[in-house]
């Protein structure tokens, strides 16, 4: 069904069952003439238990909506929670502590320490803070991940799927209530890439994990449950159940909506939907 956008938080979720949540999240970069809007007013819920995939054109605003979402980055107005915290307002400390218990990172850069082996570069976030791994659960996701034969190798002795792979297991070690990925599979060939996005689904289907990731990639967005789709700092569609077609099109879609600006309507396509996939 369709609801007004003014009333529609894209992917909202029932009450209980958030892992993150903005309300008017807006962000500015700079002053006066030269400000950058990144995020303008949105509004989101992130479900938990599902696989989020964001997407949107270069510079919609995508980084921008993770590293606030995940209190990586401060808010210019707006609120942000995670789980049922407000984080917008924590001190640093409160912040840091509270990324560190509940959050989970992926990079599209791995971010591996090159002279620690697989299982210390894994445990590393976990031993920095002082805390002992759950070795039941580690085992099960380096068992799901398929790393148990190559704990002892260094990044450079590991392909680059492997590698994140290790950055996908060092983000589930603490079993965080939410992993945040940006272009997981960016760096990789299509096969190792496949391999990652069927890990992330692997974490939420068979681990019970929330997962947000960031990507340009209609192909990796099949993967998720649910595709947000940014552009100019606001969240203008979602869509459920999505196909690499689907995105696809509908990307083709909204490039045609801007290149409105320029000229008249196309005869064929209609007009852009306001919210919900009614595949
Ligand atoms: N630190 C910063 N200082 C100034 N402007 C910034 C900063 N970070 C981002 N921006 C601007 O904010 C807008 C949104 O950037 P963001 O990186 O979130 O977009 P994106 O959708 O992730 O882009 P891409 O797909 O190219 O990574 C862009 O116009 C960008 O230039």
């Amino acid at each position: 069904m369709s609801t007004p956008a003014a009333e529609h938080a894209p992917g909202q979720a029932p009450a209980g069952r958030i892992a993150a949540r903005a309300r008017g999240l807006t962000k500015a970069y700079g002053s006066g003439e030269t400000t950058v809007l990144a995020l303008d007013a949105v509004d989101v819920d992130i479900a938990r238990g599902r696989f989020t995939a964001v997407m949107g054109p270069s510079g919609s605003g995508k980084s921008t909506l993770m590293h606030c979402l995940a209190g990586l980055d401060t808010v210019s107005a707006g609120q942000v929670w995670l789980g049922d915290t407000e984080i917008t307002g924590l001190k640093d400390r409160e912040l840091t502590r509270l990324r560190r218990d509940r959050i989970g990172f992926m990079f599209q850069s791995f971010n591996l320490i090159p002279t620690l082996n697989a299982a210390e570069n894994i445990t590393l976030p976990m031993d920095i803070a002082g805390q002992k791994p759950d070795q039941k659960w580690l085992d099960q996701v380096i068992d799901t991940l398929g790393l148990r034969d190559r704990l002892k190798h260094r990044p450079s002795q590991l392909s680059g799927g492997q590698q994140q792979r290790v950055a996908c297991a060092r983000a589930l070690a603490s079993r965080p209530e939410l992993i945040f990925a940006d272009e997981p599979t960016g760096n990789l060939d299509s096969r190792a890439g496949l391999e990652v996005l069927g890990f992330l689904r692997d974490a939420v289907d068979g681990l019970g994990q929330s997962v947000v990731m960031v990507t340009h990639d209609p192909g990796a967005a099949a993967h998720s449950d649910l595709v947000l789709f940014l552009a100019d700092g606001r969240i203008v569609d979602e869509m459920e159940r999505p196909t690499a077609e689907g995105v696809l099109e509908r990307m083709k879609r909204f490039d045609l909506a801007r290149g409105q600006l320029d000229g008249p309507l196309p005869q064929t396509g209609g007009p852009l939907p306001q919210t919900e996939d009614k595949d």
